[in-house]
């Protein structure tokens, strides 16, 4: 069954961060028992605090007994020294429970990074991974504090006088209540002011670089409407954003502020029903310096922090497909439509400037899944720029293109293709490593040897020691960083593989070997920039580059319709084999040696020559000159 037949969809969104972020804080237990534990300690010093003064009042200072009420100050006094210690303790184990997510993070976007080959957004992310760090470790220490203040707050105001209750706790759960409701669709604010920002400062960017080219095409007016348009984007999202503050100010007041005044506007009673006036005193210290303070930095924490975090983490763990065997996440590629085209191109266009010449112009074309697609013409038609727009590299101008249903450009279309440039990039490392670096999750050595057997990479990893040896790119040749390169996008999980030029620098068995590799791998469709005849020969489809006047089908087809075809297949069959040497050697049936240079017709495999040794026949495969196979 082919791979992405497989794959379900795990629950997006919030649902999944917070199932990861209680997946986490479970592998953490010690540091969160560590934090808790120490954290107790700030529970203490806030009981002391108010209850300390309540008793310095009511037995000490209020009944004369000056040194009954020093002792009990002495007392608070000492209870903040103890809870500066344990607040001290608390940042050391909030550090260590926000490295390790720290570390997560940058493994995961450092592989995508390199997975996408992108190190602009390599660079954006590990920002972004600093950013998580900072607003995590502000979201734990807040609500932690407000946790364990509020605790230690309300059993002070308990053991004081439980009637000081009635008074705090309403307002407070009013005022928690309603921040907690107002986080939601904060968050969904934030974030939506967050991506208006960024495509405002994206489209200034591109306008800002290019403001020449807008004044050269006339195009100042659709640029400033465009530029406009997103100006006011951001304006609605900011609006918004600042109506969702309101609550956010509303609990503070209410959780907050709130029991102050009812404290004081309930005195006369409090007292009457046996609230001394310490007690009283002591309760007013609990929630103007405890809870109120608390409440303000959960709700401002939380409020910016939380929001940030919940954006940030979204982006940086994009929810994946489920595990099929349930024992963690999927790393492979969102499900296909069955009968989605590997590849649908409509009505594309594209040119590298505004007054530039279109490179593509008005291709359309429909590439069924599992097909292999040659794409051929003259140098510098446009071969590698389809390649580039297929793969989300560059916009189009106009047109649209999905691969198998999914948008180009697109996230969730970036999965599914895989790119192999001309020259391909292997790094210092293992082959291992070198070949396992487009999969998000760690490839089985059994399963990198019969990727490597079946690409043709297994005589030069056997040579290195196998998936364990190291690579020094400067020790390889071409051909060979081309077979890492083939070999590791075979192993990746796309099911569309772009090969633009990928196979130039090997030879011709080894390109057909490496593209059989690909037309064999399950459900895979191979779009290949050909530079061979024989490329074109193996291909389900070809399609002839030339403008506007693009040719597609097969190539018996096209031989008969496309005189370009017809003309890029005889410049093939007749370019020489290697530079400065002789396209084919024969020898005669005397023993004669002789050499054919011209007159060779054939597949560029196969070679036919009727050269000056007569009406010699001879079929045989060169390179540079030397024999490699002859039939
Ligand atoms: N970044 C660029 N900026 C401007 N023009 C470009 C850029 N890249 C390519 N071009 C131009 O676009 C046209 C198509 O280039 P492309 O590389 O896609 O052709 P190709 O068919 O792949 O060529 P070749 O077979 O020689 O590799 C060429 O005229 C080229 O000069």
């Amino acid at each position: 069954m082919p791979r992405h037949e497989r794959a379900r969809r795990q629950p997006a969104g919030s649902d999944g961060l917070r199932a990861r972020g209680l997946r986490f804080l479970g592998q953490q237990r010690r540091v969160v028992a560590r934090l808790v534990l120490w954290s107790v300690l700030e529970t203490a010093q806030t009981f002391l605090m108010g209850y300390a003064l309540a008793r310095a009042l009511d037995e000490g200072f209020l009944r004369g007994r000056t040194g009954v009420g020093l002792g009990w100050l002495g007392v608070a006094a000492l209870a903040v020294a103890v809870g500066a210690y344990g607040t001290g303790r608390v940042y050391r184990a909030v550090a260590a429970l926000v490295e390790p997510l720290r570390d997560r993070l940058v493994e995961r976007v450092v592989a995508r990074g390199v997975r996408q080959a992108e190190g602009g957004a390599l660079s954006a992310l590990t920002q972004q991974v600093e950013i998580a760090r900072d607003t995590f470790a502000g979201v734990v220490m807040v609500s932690r504090s407000f946790v364990f203040t509020a605790a230690g707050a309300l059993i002070g105001l308990a053991s004081l006088a439980p009637p000081l209750l009635l008074v705090v706790v309403p307002p407070l759960v009013v005022g928690v209540g309603l921040f907690a409701a107002s986080m939601r669709p904060l968050a969904h604010r934030q974030e939506a002011f967050l991506v208006a920002d960024e495509r405002l400062a994206d489209r200034f960017g591109d306008v800002c670089t290019g403001l020449r080219d807008v004044t050269a095409g006339g195009a100042e007016e659709q640029v400033a409407a465009d530029v406009g348009e997103r100006v006011e984007a951001e304006l609605r999202a900011a609006r918004s954003l600042a109506r969702w503050g309101i609550p956010r100010v509303a609990s503070i007041a209410v959780g907050g502020q709130l029991p102050i005044v009812l404290l004081l506007l309930t005195a006369p009673w409090l007292l009457r029903s046996g609230v001394t006036p310490g007690a009283l005193v002591g309760a007013l210290a609990y929630v103007t310096q405890s809870l109120l303070p608390a409440l303000q930095n959960l709700v401002h924490g939380m409020g910016t922090s939380g929001s940030r975090l919940a954006v940030v983490l979204r982006r940086l763990v994009p929810a994946g497909p489920a595990a099929v065997d349930g024992t963690g996440p999927d790393p492979r590629p969102d499900h296909t439509p069955e009968r989605a085209p590997a590849l649908t191109v409509s009505g594309l266009t594209f040119a590298y400037g505004p007054t530039c010449a279109p490179v593509v112009e008005g291709l359309t074309l429909s590439l069924p899944q599992g097909t292999r697609l040659a794409v051929v013409g003259p140098s510098g038609i446009g071969k590698s720029t389809l390649v580039s727009l297929t793969a989300g590299l560059l916009d189009p101008r106009h047109g649209t293109i999905s691969l198998c249903g999914h948008p180009v450009p697109g996230d969730t279309a970036h999965a599914h293709r895989v790119v192999i440039p001309q020259e391909a990039y292997v790094f210092s490392g293992t082959f291992a490593e070198n070949l396992g670096c487009l999969r998000p999750d760690p490839v089985p050595e059994s399963e990198l040897l019969a990727a490597a057997e079946a690409v043709g990479l297994a005589p030069l990893l056997a040579r290195h020691g196998g998936p364990g040896g190291r690579v020094d790119p400067a020790a390889l040749s071409a051909g060979e960083r081309q077979l890492i390169a083939l070999t590791r996008a075979w192993l990746s999980y796309a099911c569309v593989a772009l090969l633009d030029e990928a196979t130039c620098h090997l030879d011709p068995e080894a390109e057909e070997r490496a593209e059989r590799a690909f037309a064999s791998r399950a459900g895979t469709t191979l779009v290949v920039v050909a530079h061979r005849i024989a490329s074109a020969r193996r291909a389900d489809r070809v399609l002839v580059m030339d403008g506007r006047q693009c040719a597609y089908g097969t190539h018996d087809e096209l031989l008969e319709r496309s005189s370009l075809y017809r003309d890029l297949v005889g410049s093939w069959s007749a370019a020489p084999s290697g530079p400065s040497q002789p396209a084919l050697a024969l020898r005669d049936t005397d023993g004669v040696d002789a050499v054919a240079g011209a007159g060779l017709a054939g597949d560029g495999r196969h070679v036919v020559a009727h050269g000056s040794v007569g009406e010699v026949q001879a079929a045989g495969y060169l390179r540079d000159g030397r024999p490699l196979r002859g039939e």
